[in-house]
């Protein structure tokens, strides 16, 4: 029993390291996961000294982690297609721009969230 609570704390904690390494280099190489990085981080400031609910703040640092979530998606459809080949095809445009797509997405609900907390 301890053997397996032991194998599995070890299993997370290389789970931690390879996704702070997934991270460290998705940061160094694309400027937009920086540059969302640092809108989530206005927001977060924003949405924690403004008079929201407890719900309301939730809502908005989720979506704000979740935009930052599908960037890195992005990067790992990007690395893929460009793994596979980098010759130009129809298909790996399409794979890349729907990559964008969800990130977009994500963006546009974080930010109706917004519109919708301050206007209601
Ligand atoms: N191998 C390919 N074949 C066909 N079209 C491609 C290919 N690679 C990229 N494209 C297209 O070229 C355009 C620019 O893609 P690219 O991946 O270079 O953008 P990017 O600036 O790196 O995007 P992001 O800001 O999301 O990192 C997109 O419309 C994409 O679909």
């Amino acid at each position: 029993m301890l053997t397996a609570i032991r194998a599995e704390l070890l299993r997370w904690r290389n789970t931690a390291r390879w996704s702070w390494q997934g991270w460290r280099a998705a940061w160094r190489s694309e400027k937009s996961l920086r540059q969302w990085t640092l809108a989530n981080a206005g927001s977060a400031l924003l949405a924690l000294s403004l008079d929201l609910t407890a719900g309301e703040r939730a809502l908005i640092l989720a979506l704000g982690l979740l935009v930052l979530a599908a960037e890195l998606a992005n990067t790992a459809l990007e690395e893929v297609v460009d793994y596979i080949s980098t010759a130009q095809d129809p298909r790996a445009g399409k794979i890349k721009d729907c990559g964008s797509a969800v990130v977009g997405m994500t963006a546009l609900a974080a930010g109706v969230a917004w519109v919708v907390v301050l206007i209601g």
